[in-house]
């Protein structure tokens, strides 16, 4: 029996179905063998196909050395615990043995394309073929629930021989989190999803399984937020890869698109910005009517000195090159639209060109509802505490919705996870600010409204707004209280930190009414300016 590649990663399935088992009772394996991730595969096979393999094998719960799992600030790679091949282990499962085997079977039909599988053995006496189809399922579950949590980032090492060598991790952006015009992540969304499922209708017409998109407009808008919140949402890692280092050139940027493996989102954040002004990455004066040029990636700056960089045409050969991995989602962004040269619109280069803007007074209602909602955040004491009618929520109350969720995650993958789970996100030992009086808390709603008509139409951005709301984390009627004075300053007017005789005083230099922090010795001293 072997897991179904498709719909769940081969290794990372096998541990899963270790750990879900060891807990309940099972033999553990008393040898252990520590490999760094197999690179045997034909040397022929390409570098996509390579990567793919290397993704597969190096996804999963990161482990730090000192064994805290998730903490991953000190994990140069990724260490799991997973059975050795050709050992034959017994697990209990329902009151069943159950003999495991794992090994490698190499597939070598295709002479030019040497084909490594892992292949797991169940076997079972009297057993029944329910029996194993609840241990994968179990499995599977608990592959699902636990990787919703994290997106892995990849990032090239940069060597002679650029790779997709660094994984960092990050805690997933909810979905709903990421707050737009009406409809308009929504069509992302499917858009995405559309393509992906779309890989024969591209295939039979001959056309390269590629997508593209550019988000572009004003700094803070939510481009970087909705990349991260979709890649979560479609299970994908994502590939970043930095135009503008100094190391990146046309041949290496070239190397890495095609290591890129099929199904992620290669990511290329402000691509109009470069290291140096002499190399143009966007505009590129060689360049005529959208044809790559040969390329040149090795400029000399006007102080003479020679450096490297990606040019416009070096990034087109890498994005329409035939050895260009497909069924990847391209994402470029930048603040700098009319930097960007059209023939990085052409189909499978950036074939969706979307605007962000500043907010409008729906999204910062929205906003204000995401900020201080009783429903959904629950990790908020204003949620945890109270109910919508503003009585406070007993222990018992809360529950069922919570295991609801869960529930509803393990019959349904799809489902959206739990936000900010409560168990989670709080540590009981930490005593939480006071929250309003129970008609502010409940009027969420109405509050949101009314903050909405303060803020103009396209003037601020949301993480403006979303900086002003962080000074009024548990108060959201002073929130609407103070916003037409913040409106009043021109609503940009941050509180600014200036050293006085030795201390940190955290003050708005221009608003009265703030409330002023000032860290004195031994902690924080708050005074109400008003
Ligand atoms: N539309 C949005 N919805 C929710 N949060 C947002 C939104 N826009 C911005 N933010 C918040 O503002 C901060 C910056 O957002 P983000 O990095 O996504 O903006 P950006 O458009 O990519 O900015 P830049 O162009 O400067 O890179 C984040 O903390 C994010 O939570």
């Amino acid at each position: 029996m072997t897991a179904d590649e498709d719909s769940i990663e081969g290794f990372s399935f096998f541990t899963y179905i270790f750990q879900a088992i060891w807990p309940t009772g099972g033999s553990v394996p008393n040898d252990v063998t520590i490999s760094s991730p197999r690179t045997s595969k034909s040397s022929t096979s390409t570098a996509s196909e390579r990567a793919d393999l290397r993704r597969r094998e190096v996804d999963g719960t990161p482990l730090t050395t000192n064994g805290d799992e998730g903490n991953t600030s000190e994990c140069s790679g990724k260490l799991r615990i997973a059975p050795s091949d050709d050992v034959i282990l017994r697990l209990k499962y329902k009151g069943r043995t159950i003999r495991v085997k794992t090994s490698i079977d190499i597939q070598s039909g295709d002479s030019k394309y040497d084909r490594e599988r892992r292949v797991m053995t169940l076997s079972t006496f009297l057993g029944t073929h329910s029996l194993f189809t609840s241990l994968i399922n179990t499995a599977r579950k608990e592959f699902a629930i636990s990787t919703r949590s994290i997106i892995t980032i990849y990032t090239p090492s940069l060597s002679a021989n650029p790779s997709w060598g660094n994984a960092s991790y990050r805690p997933i952006r909810p979905w709903h989190s990421v707050i737009l015009p009406t409809g308009q992540k929504e069509w992302l969304y499917n858009d995405a999803k559309e393509f992906l499922a779309e890989k024969d209708f591209y295939l039979k017409r001959g056309v390269p399984h590629r997508r593209g998109y550019l988000l572009y407009g004003e700094p803070g808008s939510g481009k970087s937020s909705l990349i991260a919140a979709l890649a979560a949402k479609l299970k994908l890692d994502i590939h970043v890869v930095n135009l503008g280092a100094k190391q990146t050139d046309d041949d290496k940027l070239n190397t890495l698109l095609q290591a890129c493996p099929t199904k992620c989102i290669l990511l290329m954040e402000d691509i109009s910005e470069t290291s140096d002004s002499e190399q143009v990455v966007i505009k590129n004066s060689h360049m005529k009517s959208g044809k790559p040029t040969k390329s040149k990636s090795t400029k000399h700056t006007p102080s003479g000195t020679v450096s490297t960089g990606v040019t416009l045409s070096g990034l087109l050969n890498a994005l329409d090159g035939v050895t260009s991995s497909e069924g990847r989602l391209l994402f470029c962004t930048t603040n700098w639209r009319k930097k960007i040269d059209p023939a990085l619109a052409r189909p499978g280069r950036c074939d969706i060109w979307i605007e962000f803007k500043n907010a409008t007074c729906q999204q910062a209602r929205d906003l204000f509802i995401h900020f201080y909602d009783a429903r959904r955040n629950t990790s908020s004491p204003i949620i945890t505490a109270t109910s919508r009618s503003g009585e406070p929520l007993t222990p018992e109350q809360a529950k069922p919705e919570n295991e609801n969720e869960k529930a509803n995650i393990e019959n349904n993958p799809d489902a959206e996870p739990p936000i900010d789970s409560p168990e989670q996100d709080v540590d009981p030992s930490i005593s939480l600010p006071e929250v309003e009086t129970p008609a502010a808390q409940t009027d969420i709603f109405s509050l949101a409204e009314t903050f909405a008509t303060i803020i103009p139409e396209g003037k601020v951005s949301v993480s403006s707004l979303q900086g002003y709301l962080m000074r009024y984390k548990w108060t959201p009627l002073d929130a609407v209280e103070a916003a037409s004075r913040w409106g009043e300053s021109g609503f940009d007017q941050w509180p600014t930190i200036t050293l006085k005789e030795g201390k940190v005083d955290l003050q708005d230099m221009r608003l009265e009414g703030w409330a002023t922090d000032t860290l004195v010795e031994g902690g924080m001293d708050r005074k109400i300016g008003r």
